[in-house]
C-alpha cells in the first residue's frame, strides 16, 4: 500500500514545498508525488479536460481516488482519520489524492473519484493545499496510532 499525490503544476523551491516535504517525510506510508503540466496554450474547459487526463494517467489500477475540491465533503480531523483508516483498509494498492489546477477538476476526475474531499469551503492556493493535505494525513496517522501529536 502506498499513497500518491498527483497535482497540477510544479512546485518551486520555497516555503510551501518545504512544508509539504516536512509533513510528507513524517508519513509511514510512502507518498509518491507526481506533478503534471499541460504545456499547450489551451484554456478553459479544454485545459481542465487535458489536466484531468494527465492526473488520471498517474493513478494505478485499483486505487482509491480522492479528488481535493472545495465543494467536496469536509470533516473534522478525528472523523477524517476514520475515513482515511477505512480507505487504507480497503486492500487497494494505493490511495491517490488529486489536486487540480487554476480551473479546478475536469469531469473525468469527478467521474473516477471515490470521494471529493474539501479542506474547507474556501479556495486555497494549490501549492498550499499540498502542504495542508500532507499535514492532515500525518495528523490522521497520529490519531490512528494514538500518538499525542493530534492534540496540538
Ligand atoms: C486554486 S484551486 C482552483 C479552484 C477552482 N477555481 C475551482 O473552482 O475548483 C486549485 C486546486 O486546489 C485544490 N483546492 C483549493 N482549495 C481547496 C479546498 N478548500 N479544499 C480542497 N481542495 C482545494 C483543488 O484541488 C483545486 O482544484
Amino acid at each position: 500500500m502506498k499513497l500518491m499525490l498527483a497535482a497540477v503544476g510544479r512546485a518551486k523551491k520555497g516555503p510551501e514545498r518545504a512544508l509539504f516535504e516536512q509533513y510528507a517525510s513524517r508519513l509511514k506510508l510512502p507518498l509518491d508525488l507526481r506533478e503534471v503540466e499541460e504545456k499547450r496554450p489551451v484554456s478553459g474547459p479544454e485545459r481542465k479536460a487535458r489536466e484531468a487526463d494527465l492526473l488520471l494517467a498517474c493513478v494505478p489500477a485499483g486505487a482509491v481516488v480522492v479528488a481535493l475540491d472545495e465543494r467536496g465533503k469536509t470533516y473534522g480531523s478525528e472523523a477524517f482519520a476514520k475515513v482515511y483508516g477505512g480507505w487504507l483498509e480497503r486492500g487497494a494498492p494505493c490511495v491517490a489524492f488529486l489536486i487540480g489546477g487554476a480551473d479546478g477538476h475536469g469531469d473525468a476526475v469527478r467521474a473516477r473519484a471515490d470521494a471529493l474531499l474539501s479542506l474547507s469551503p474556501m479556495t486555497w492556493p494549490h501549492m498550499l493545499v499540498r502542504a495542508m493535505l500532507a499535514e492532515q494525513l500525518f495528523r490522521a496517522q497520529s490519531i490512528l496510532e494514538g500518538h499525542p501529536y493530534h492534540r496540538a
